[in-house]
């Protein structure tokens, strides 16, 4: 069988359809990714041994602007291009995980006949999802509370959870201590602003640096993201920091994600989807700051869904200070039973068998459809 499988702009649309990716392959499918060849799929994909091939699509700008004429263009020499290849690759099935690289890639797929399934991560659907919903075979949800905003049969509509990439749940912390170079002694707390990094997390941890490399009492795992990486090295250095302390790993962006995730005693993390499907699996308690300006605040939706169930803090980006985030690290590190409540609802929450759901579904759609 074969299978074209396409989401990207952002780590978040990529790592589900990785996921799936990965099980499909193990049972003999082969696999071919279309994505932008101007986004992370262009590298993250090949790095994981995976076809691809990467197309002009554009994110449509978010006001009217002379913009929209160009990225209409690009999109539509992105889907002309993906129908050849598809109709040349002849594919069983494609698999469309969200974001605008997988627009064109989906509505070419439909218009050729072949079956289609679209991945939404989010409770409020992003824009390409949503138009897509209106011709694909099958909708897979992680959120129910997605459905409202897409016009589509019941019947088309799976709640499959957020799968996870499998590395994830099988990284043995000897190794990810080792990795990262960390002190098993120490906890560690790990910094994540989702796949691009959040500019408004790094400009907030100076105090949490100096503490970190004074006390000796939990080391630091930042993922600062590419293009504010050396904003924030400049800044330690500013301050005095040294950035390579031993209890302090500054990276930019880190391919072996599941080292960090099992290293974690906790996380501080925007509140993309993909980042809290990978963070309730690793049973890992954490400081939620979402983005304010992620369309209809589904961050804010998604971080209160942990929350509420007493796996998560959560700070909003307008009441975020260096001296609150610090405080609410300390006392989290300083109350063990805490901290393990956390984790306890944290792994309640967690969606274990999305990916085994996904590929019976998939199963079930190639043969019996
Ligand atoms: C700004 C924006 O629009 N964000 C959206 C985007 O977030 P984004 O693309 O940042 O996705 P998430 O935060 O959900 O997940 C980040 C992903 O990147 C990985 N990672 C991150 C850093 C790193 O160094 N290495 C690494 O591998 C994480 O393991 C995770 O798999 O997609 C999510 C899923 O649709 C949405 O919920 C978010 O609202």
């Amino acid at each position: 069988m074969k299978a074209i499988i396409t989401g990207g702009g952002t780590g978040g649309h990529i790592y589900p359809a990785l996921a799936i990716a990965d099980e499909l392959k193990k049972k003999g499918w082969e696999i071919l990714y279309l994505g932008s060849k101007h986004r992370m799929e262009a590298e993250i994909v090949p790095q994981k041994g995976y076809q691809f091939q990467g197309l002009t699509s554009r994110q449509l700008p978010r006001r009217i602007s002379w913009q929209i004429f160009s990225a209409f263009f690009y999109n539509l020499k992105a889907f002309i291009n993906a129908l050849k290849i598809n109709y040349n690759f002849k594919a069983d099935l494609v698999i469309g995980t969200g974001g605008f690289a997988a627009g064109p890639v989906v509505m070419a797929a439909v218009l050729l006949g072949r079956k289609t399934i679209i991945h939404e991560q989010n409770a409020y659907p992003g824009i390409t999802n949503k138009l897509l919903a209106l011709f694909v075979d099958y909708i897979f949800l992680n959120f129910s509370a997605a459905e409202k905003h897409l016009k589509a049969k019941k019947a088309k509509i799976k709640l499959t959870g957020n799968p996870v990439r499998k590395e994830i749940l099988a990284a043995e912390p000897e190794k990810a201590y080792k990795f990262l170079n960390l002190d098993k002694s120490l906890k560690t707390l790990l910094i994540t602003g989702g796949s691009q990094g959040a500019e408004t997390i790094n400009k907030n941890l100076i105090k949490i640096y100096q503490h970190a490399a004074e006390n000796n009492e939990f080391q630091i795992v930042h993922l600062t993201g590419k293009k504010n990486y050396d904003q924030v090295i400049r800044s330690l250095k500013e301050h005095n920091i040294d950035p390579d302390n031993r209890l302090i790993k500054v990276i930019a962006y880190l391919n072996e994600m599941e080292y960090a995730l099992t290293a974690a005693d906790l996380v501080i993390s925007r509140a993309g989807a993909t980042a809290l499907s990978e963070i309730t699996l690793c049973a890992i308690p954490s400081i939620l700051i979402p983005l304010a300006s992620a369309a209809e605040g589904h961050q804010l939706y998604n971080a209160k869904t942990l929350a509420n169930k007493g796996a998560a803090i959560i700070i909003r980006e307008e009441e975020l200070s260096e001296q609150i985030l610090l405080e609410k690290i300390l006392s989290l590190f300083n109350d063990q039973s805490k901290l393990e409540k956390m984790s306890q609802a944290a792994k309640s929450l967690a969606n274990e068998n999305s990916l085994e759901k996904i590929i019976t579904l998939i199963d079930n759609i190639v043969t019996k459809d």
